[in-house]
């Protein structure tokens, strides 16, 4: 609820006095509200615990484990190796978190996250990279200062901070843009969902990786010319990707840096897709400017990422994308607004938000390019 600015000193007055938390804890009109709200502020506290006790459950395969079926805990305890108490303890907490399920006293049974986990195997690929976000993040303030000394993510996306990214040895992008393949499958449809190509002819799509997007593009509009153009080394994967496909008739992928070689012609839709939020604000309206090079008069722009303030979704764009951002040293999210206002400032009109299936995962933006 919106209170002026006077009201709400009161309200948090009210809110951190021990003897109103007591009381409001204790009266029946007010006890949900207490309750719900000290459970929102433990797992705000707890949140890394609950993080690491998935990623056991990742590491050890657990739900692999338990989609063969029902198991007692001391026949999971053999296969996950671990001793039977510390197999119990697991267990125990991943069904509290719903992401394993008790069935009676000492059988357990695969949950209702662990089912959505296992339907999405990009979720564990992002668990067991979290390894490196975690270890950079152990001191925020630090990060938040600009002082601080361990670099795991900068490490990882080889392009940040580099002055020359399209000379990055293939060792160096097979990490990432195998992540964001895993992760890709999660968003695409729901991106093409979205925003139909049946009326374009070719799609470009920027920074695009190992080419997932634009095979799931191909797939789905088969009159649709695609291409892709990434770093050199990643171009090379999803050249390798298209011909695995069977799709060499119509993808091609073209290496270089968009920010110092003209992006190819010949397409009537480009795509960038969590691309922008990936830069700081010059550098994103760079790989802009580059998009209205490689774009006719009417062309359209397709911005796919998640964003600042997304209703239902606000700790996701600007607690975990902001962090996570910070941490990798480069970017933010950015509110549709904000997007929309770049792509005015560069050489687009009609700027529209389209509404997606799931916004906490990505939003859609498209714009016109003008004359
Ligand atoms: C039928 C019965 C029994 C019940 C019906 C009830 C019902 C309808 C239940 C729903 C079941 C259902 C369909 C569940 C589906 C769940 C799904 C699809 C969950 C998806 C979760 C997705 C997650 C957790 C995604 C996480 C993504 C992350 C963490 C992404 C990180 C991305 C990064 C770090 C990207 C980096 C790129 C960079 C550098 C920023 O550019
Ligand atoms: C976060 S990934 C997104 C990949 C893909 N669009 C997706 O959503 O799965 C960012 C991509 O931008 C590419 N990239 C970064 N800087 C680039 C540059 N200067 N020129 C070309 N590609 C670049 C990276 O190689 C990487 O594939």
């Amino acid at each position: 609820m919106w209170l002026p600015d006077r009201l709400l000193a009161v309200r948090n007055r009210v809110l951190s006095s021990p003897g109103f938390q007591r009381w409001a804890a204790a009266f029946p009109f007010t006890r949900w509200l207490a309750r719900r709200r000290s459970r929102e502020l433990f797992d705000i506290v707890a949140g890394f615990v609950y993080s690491q006790v998935l990623f056991a459950c990742v590491q050890l395969k657990l739900f692999e484990i338990l989609a063969e079926g029902v198991q007692s805990s001391g026949h999971l305890a053999d296969r996950l190796g671990l001793p039977p108490d510390e197999a119990r303890r697991l267990l125990r907490a991943a069904a509290s978190l719903r992401l394993a399920e008790a069935r009676g006293r000492d059988r357990f049974a695969l949950g209702e996250l662990g089912a959505a986990m296992l339907g999405n195997p990009g979720i564990a690929a992002m668990v067991e990279h979290h390894a490196m976000a975690y270890a950079d993040l152990q001191d925020p303030v630090a990060l938040l200062r600009g002082e601080a000394e361990r670099r795991e993510l900068l490490k990882y996306w080889a392009y940040v901070g580099s002055e020359r990214p399209a000379s990055a040895a293939e060792h160096a992008v097979g990490g990432y843009t195998e992540l964001m393949a895993d992760s890709q499958r999660l968003i695409a449809s729901d991106v093409l969902d979205a925003y139909s190509l049946e009326e374009h002819h070719c799609l470009l799509d920027v920074a695009g990786g190992d080419g997932t997007f634009l095979v799931t593009a191909a797939k789905r509009w088969p009159h649709l010319r695609v291409i892709l153009f990434d770093l050199p080394a990643v171009a090379e994967r999803a050249r390798a990707r298209f011909e695995r496909e069977g799709l060499a008739d119509r993808a091609i992928a073209v290496g270089g840096d968009v920010l110092r070689d003209p992006l190819p012609q010949g397409a009537d839709v480009v795509s960038l897709v969590r691309v922008l939020h990936d830069h700081d604000d010059g550098m994103a309206q760079s790989f802009l400017e580059a998009t209205c090079h490689a774009l006719p008069e009417g062309g359209r722009l397709l911005v796919a990422e998640p964003m600042s303030g997304t209703p239902g979704a606000e700790p996701i764009g600007d607690a975990y994308f902001g962090f996570y951002l910070l941490a990798m040293g480069s970017g933010r999210p950015r509110p549709p607004v904000e997007v929309e206002q770049m792509l005015r400032d560069t050489c687009f009109d009609q700027v529209r938000q389209l509404p997606t299936r799931r916004p906490i995962l990505t939003q859609v933006m498209v714009a016109r390019r003008a004359g």
